[in-house]
């Protein structure tokens, strides 16, 4: 039977985010090195520029069948044909994403508390994020530092797949897939490297090494 979630290395990319270098040649290159999975995460982005962004992303991930996941936007998600979503505690929630897109493939969801593992939002998604594992700069509206027995704990708790992201970088992606992690994400270990395809490489390699 094919996994649902079989993905370990998924890149949160946006076009600012690439601090001046095209965000397409960032993903492509980040592809050869071992990224098997990428997130378009456009905060500001107004629905149509979102939309444009998504459509030009979608081009170059098909040439290597690489799913596209939206951040938040359920509209863009549907309109561009997107594998899946990821969405937190402050937005459209993955019951309601289920009663409406009957073809995503794939929901995520971030884990900010314990107590949401009981919840009926934790079984309407497919994949959990555990949000963050470490304090980041990249993204500072966070509330719980899981740290690695934080994934432990989660990972005690569920046999979804789990995304590690927060502070993710060639340094601490071993010992975070050895605490239970099924995929780590990130954003500056690949768009700040100065070479994405070596830097995505070096992370597969570890964490390939760990599982
Ligand atoms: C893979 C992955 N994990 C967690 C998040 C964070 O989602 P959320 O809590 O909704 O915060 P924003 O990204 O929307 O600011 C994510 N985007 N991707
Ligand atoms: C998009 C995102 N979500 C997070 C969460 O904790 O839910 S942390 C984050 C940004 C991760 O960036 P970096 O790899 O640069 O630390
Ligand atoms: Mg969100």
């Amino acid at each position: 039977m094919k996994e649902v979630f079989p993905y370990k290395l998924y890149l949160v990319i946006s076009e600012e985010g690439c601090a001046g270098r095209d965000f397409l040649q960032v993903a492509e290159q980040a592809i050869l090195g071992g990224v098997d999975i990428v997130q378009l995460r456009e905060k500001k982005a107004s629905n149509s520029k979102f939309r444009e962004i998504a459509f030009r992303l979608q081009e170059v991930l098909v040439k290597t069948d690489t799913p596209l996941i939206i951040n938040d936007n359920l509209e863009v998600a549907q309109h561009v044909g997107a594998y899946g979503i990821h969405v937190g505690n402050n937005d459209v929630t993955p019951s309601q994403i289920r009663a409406v897109w009957k073809d995503c493939k794939s929901i995520g969801y971030s884990i900010e508390y314990l107590a949401q593992m009981k919840s009926k939002e934790v079984a309407a998604s497919d994949c959990l994020a555990v949000s963050p594992v470490f304090k980041t700069p990249t993204k500072i509206d966070t509330i719980t530092e899981w740290g690695l027995e934080g994934v432990s704990q989660i990972r005690r708790e569920t046999n979804k797949p789990l995304i590690a992201i927060g502070n993710m970088n060639s340094d601490n992606v071993f010992e975070v897939v050895k605490a239970g992690a099924d995929c780590i994400a990130v954003v500056s270990a690949i768009c700040a490297a100065k070479d994405p395809a070596m830097a995505a490489f070096t992370l597969r390699n570890q964490i390939e090494k760990a599982l």
